[in-house]
Formats: structure tokens, sequence, C-alpha cells
């Protein structure tokens, strides 16, 4: 734009009736109290929780059907990058089901889940660890790292994170085996909380040994929940590809708001496949004293921040029994 030219092509129409020029000075006010005032509106109400959350550790799941488009990707890097701007410890724990899946299929082997684990035999493992470690947690670090060098990948197995041992799938709240697939038993956070003190984004795979090293597959949902009750996590927000959980799935008309351990433990055995880990991952942070576990849409941009920093938040949140209704900090 040369500085004689007053109607530069960035310029809004309720702008131009304002706009002028001052010697070299482009000036400009936008009348825009409205605008303005909800602005104002949103940081003002941002500040409880960045107090809420300062300081604190704050473990996002961040789930493979989240991660599937580039809007979405650059948004969630974005976020993590904003939380440790403002003064939050956040930790990504990454899923990657979609892509095992891909890889799976491209070496011609099929996936089969049960009661949303995957049935994962020793030709399956070395496929998951392979991706999990050797493609996704690059991808997640490379993401964030276009920000500056902040973010550092880890698995189960690095550092004595996690241990497992083999558990079994829930259908119809009954268990079934799964074949390699593991739950946390111990979780020594020490690698993560290093990482954390000196300034880096820790991103998680969950892959993790047995007792005996044998390594086995366990679902991001658990491991995020199992690392938020070690490290004191304030919050626990699960990234994924619906809005939250749905009271009617599949018909997907009442989207539950607000529920709290008690209630979720006793629906636990009704819910369908993904939603079995996923929710049961709330109700064990909540439960292992995480204050909040919320479930969130990780197609729409930013929605993590919405429902960090915003009283009516977005998704589904779980809280302690006790707490049906949550007041605001
Ligand atoms: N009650 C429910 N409410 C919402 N989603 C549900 C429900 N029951 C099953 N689902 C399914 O769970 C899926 C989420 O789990 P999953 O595919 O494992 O996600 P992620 O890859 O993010 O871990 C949803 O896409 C949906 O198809
Ligand atoms: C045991 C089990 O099911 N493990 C998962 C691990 C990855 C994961 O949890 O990925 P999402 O969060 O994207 O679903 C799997 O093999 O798909």
């Amino acid at each position: 734009m040369s500085p004689q030219d007053p109607t530069p092509p960035d310029i809004r129409v309720d702008e131009l009736r304002t706009a002028r020029q001052v010697g070299t000075h482009r000036v400009m006010r936008t009348y825009d109290p409205e605008g303005d005032r909800q602005k104002v509106a949103v940081l003002t109400g941002a500040l409880p929780w960045l107090k809420e959350f300062h300081g604190n550790v704050v473990v996002v799941k961040y789930g493979g059907h989240a991660m599937v488009d580039e809007e979405c990707r650059r948004a969630f890097a974005d976020d993590m990058v904003f939380l440790r701007t403002c003064g939050i410890h956040p930790v990504v724990v990454h899923g990657g089901g979609p892509q095992i899946t891909e890889m799976l299929g491209r070496l011609g082997i099929a996936s089969e889940f049960r009661g949303g684990l995957r049935v994962t035999t020793p030709e399956t493992i070395d496929v998951v660890r392979m991706v999990l470690t050797g493609q996704v947690t690059p991808e997640v670090v490379g993401l964030i790292n276009q920000h500056g060098p902040l973010a550092v990948g880890l698995s189960g197995e690095d550092g004595g994170l996690f241990t497992a041992a083999r558990t079994h799938a829930l259908v119809d709240g009954r268990p079934v085996d799964v074949g390699l697939v593991g739950d946390v038993v111990t979780v020594d956070p020490a690698p993560v909380t290093a990482l954390l003190e000196a300034g880096h984004i820790p991103v998680v795979a969950t892959v993790a040994p047995d007792a005996d090293g044998v390594v086995h597959n366990v679902n991001a949902d658990t491991a995020a929940a199992a690392l938020a009750v070690a490290l004191g996590a304030v919050k626990l927000v699960v990234l994924t590809d619906v809005e939250g959980l749905y009271a009617d799935w599949p018909d997907r008309d009442s989207l539950v708001q607000q529920i709290d351990a008690a209630e979720l433990a006793e629906i636990l055995p009704t819910l369908d496949a993904g939603m079995v880990p996923k929710m049961a991952a709330c109700l064990r942070a909540v439960n292992g004293g995480v204050k909040r576990a919320t479930v969130v849409d990780g197609r729409a941009p930013h929605a993590l921040l919405l429902e960090m920093f915003t009283t009516e938040g977005t998704g589904t949140m779980v809280v302690p029994a006790e707490q049906r209704e949550e007041p605001a900090p």
C-alpha cells in the first residue's frame, strides 16, 4: 500500500467510514462498541480460569481421530503453546488408533476391536509400537515445535514412566481377552516432571512394558488418566471426534454436559465401543483426585480453549460425585 492510498484492500466496509490518512500514517478507529465489549468480556472471563490453572498440570489426550484435519492439527499445537505461555503445564498423551489401523491394513493385517480396545497379537504390537513412537509422536512433536523447541517425545517405556499388566476389554459388562493389551499399574512421573521443569511440553506414546519387560498396547485414554492422577493434574481434557458423550447414542440429540462420577459408574457398563475406555478413563481420573475430566470435540478448532477458559465450557465434563453443579472458580 502506498502512503497516498487511503483505501487499502484489507479495510472492512464499516471501517472505511473512519479510516483516514494523517501524514504518512493511516489512522483508523473501528467504531464497534458491541464487538469491543464482547472481546473484553472473553478476555476478562478467562481470568478466573487462568488463575485456576496457572502453575498446574493439565493432561491433554490427543486422539487419533482428532489429528486428521490440517486446521485442527495447527489449532491443537497453538493451544498447547497458548497454555504453556499462560504458565500452565500441558502434558500431551497421544493416541493413533486410525494411524495404526491404516498401517496394519497396508501390511495386510486386519484390525479388530472389542469393547473399544484393539485385539493385539505379538505381530500387531510391533506395528502399534512402530506407529505410535516412530510416526505419531514425532508428528505431534513437530507440530508443536513449529512454535520453537518446546515439545519432547517419550513413551511409557522411557525412564520407567509406565509399567503395564495385561488386561481385558469389557463387552456388555463382561471381561473379554484382547491379547497384549495392558492397563497402567505403576507410573513414575519423574521423566515427565523433569521435562516440565525444563520448560518442555512432554508428548507421551502409550506403549508400556509389563513387569517382565513384555511390551503391551495401552489405550491412550487409559494411559492419560493414569498419568493425570500420578502428576496431580487439575484437569484431563480428552480430544476426540464427537462433541462429547451422548445420552441417546447413536441418535446424537442429547449431549451430556456434566455427569458426576457416581452416575458415570452406573451407566459405564451400558456404553458402546470407543466411549467405554474414554469414559472409564475420565472416571479413573476424577476418582484419583483430578478435579475435572472433559471429553471435547477435537474436530472443532480451539475447542480446548473454549472448554478451559469459559464458564460454559464445551463437551462432556465429569466431576467428583459430591460436586454436581460446578461453581465458577
Ligand atoms: N454414547 C456415545 N456418545 C458419543 N460417542 C459414542 C458413544 N458411544 C460410542 N461412541 C463412539 O465413540 C467414538 C469415540 O471413540 P474412539 O473412536 O475410540 O475415539 P478416539 O480415537 O478419539 O479415542 C465416537 O466417534 C463414537 O463413534
Ligand atoms: C489397546 C488399544 O486399543 N490401544 C490403542 C492405542 C492407540 C489409541 O488409543 O489411539 P486413539 O486414542 O486414537 O483411539 C490402539 O491400538 O488403537
